[in-house]
């Protein structure tokens, strides 16, 4: 039989550590990239110096310029940041039957998640979320991992997925729950950000790990009503990813936070980044999605204030002030 053939769409460092992840047993992967003269570079230098330069890249990775030398793939993974994903897909002139969604957040001019953005551009297409506790600098060099992939298109696609996407340290587990994959990774962002502001005022490993717990239970509390499962948000794309994100500062979102909470302002903290923080993005938009499905977040709400520019320690003062409650209280 022969092998399907892949192609990653964004070059970014997630989108070049999975291509490398796929190319790590010789297989040939496509990667496009939108920046002026990249892809000439990573085919010549086999690295990417703007997003991973830590990272030596396989030969068997081939990358262009151009969107329309991805239609002879037969998946394709789409690793755009969450706020191009529908420009991007637009551009595409042909759709394999196989799509999966990399990127971890919601987009914030018309709150779809991104499923929904593939299926609006893609009707025709399968579409499968991978999502998980993933640095791309350590995929990239090739240290095991294990994702969420959740496949639209059920067992049948999963069939079709599994073998492409699967290597000996790179490991996906089924699940059928794109809802609950999504809201998982979208999610984690935010919170990661509440995080890194714990850490900047040296607030204690106790308040973090506190943060982290509650803001689980907002996680999972947005994800149901959305229709996600809570086994789901109980898996590598859900809790794994926010106990990850959540405790490093190779956490773009934990960094962002951690700025926030030394006394940085969120204008210049977010200013001039060439990489993305989506939980900058992601923040307000959830925050009124879930006030419209009726789900208390406050530490998205909190997240929220410091990104208008409230002070940290206001904010974290405010949140330790709210009523108390039971632990599992459903809302
Ligand atoms: N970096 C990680 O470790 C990691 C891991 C898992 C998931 N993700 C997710 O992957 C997605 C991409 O993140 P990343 O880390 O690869 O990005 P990055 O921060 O490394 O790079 C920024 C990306 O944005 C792209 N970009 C900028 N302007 C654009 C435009 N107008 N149209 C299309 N693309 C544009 C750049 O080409 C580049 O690919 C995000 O949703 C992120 O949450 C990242
Ligand atoms: O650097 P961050 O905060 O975007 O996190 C990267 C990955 O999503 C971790 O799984």
């Amino acid at each position: 039989m022969t092998q399907a053939s892949i192609g990653v769409v964004g070059a970014g460092a997630w989108g070049t550590a999975l291509a490398q992840a796929l190319a790590s047993d010789g297989r040939s992967v496509k990667l496009w990239a939108l920046e002026d003269g990249l892809a000439d570079a990573v085919n010549s230098t086999h690295r990417n110096h703007l997003y991973l330069p830590s990272a030596t890249l396989a030969s068997s990775i081939e990358a262009t310029g151009e969107l329309a030398d991805m239609r002879s793939c037969d998946i394709l993974l789409l690793v755009t940041p969450a706020q191009y994903l529908g420009r991007v897909l637009k551009n595409l002139e042909h759709f394999p039957r196989d799509l999966v969604l990399c990127s971890k957040g919601i987009e914030a001019s018309s709150g779809r998640m991104m499923h929904d953005v593939a299926h609006d551009c893609a009707p025709q297409s399968d579409i499968a979320v991978l999502s998980g506790p993933t640095f791309a600098h350590e995929v990239a060099a090739g240290l095991p991992c294990a994702v969420t992939l959740a496949c639209g298109g059920g067992e049948t696609q999963w069939e079709r997925l599994a073998p492409a996407i699967a290597r000996q340290n790179f490991r996906p587990y089924y699940s059928i729950d794109v809802v609950g994959a999504e809201v998982g990774g979208a999610v984690k962002n935010v919170l990661a950000i509440a995080c890194g502001v714990v850490e900047g005022l040296e607030l204690g490993q106790n308040a973090r790990n506190a943060l982290i717990t509650r803001g689980f239970a907002e996680m999972l509390r947005f994800g149901v009503a959305l229709g996600g499962q809570p086994e789901t948000l109980n898996g590598l794309c859900g809790l794994g990813d926010l106990v990850l994100t959540c405790s490093s500062t190779s956490s773009r979102n934990f960094s962002l936070g951690k700025a926030l909470g030394e006394g940085m302002s969120a204008k210049e903290a977010l200013a001039d980044k060439r990489t993305v923080a989506e939980g900058a993005h992601t923040a307000p938009v959830l925050r009124d999605l879930a006030r419209k499905q009726g789900v208390q977040m406050p530490i998205t709400e909190a997240v929220n204030h410091l990104l208008e520019g409230r002070s940290a320690r206001d904010v974290v003062a405010e949140l330790l002030s709210r009523p108390l409650k039971a632990e599992g209280h459903a809302h």
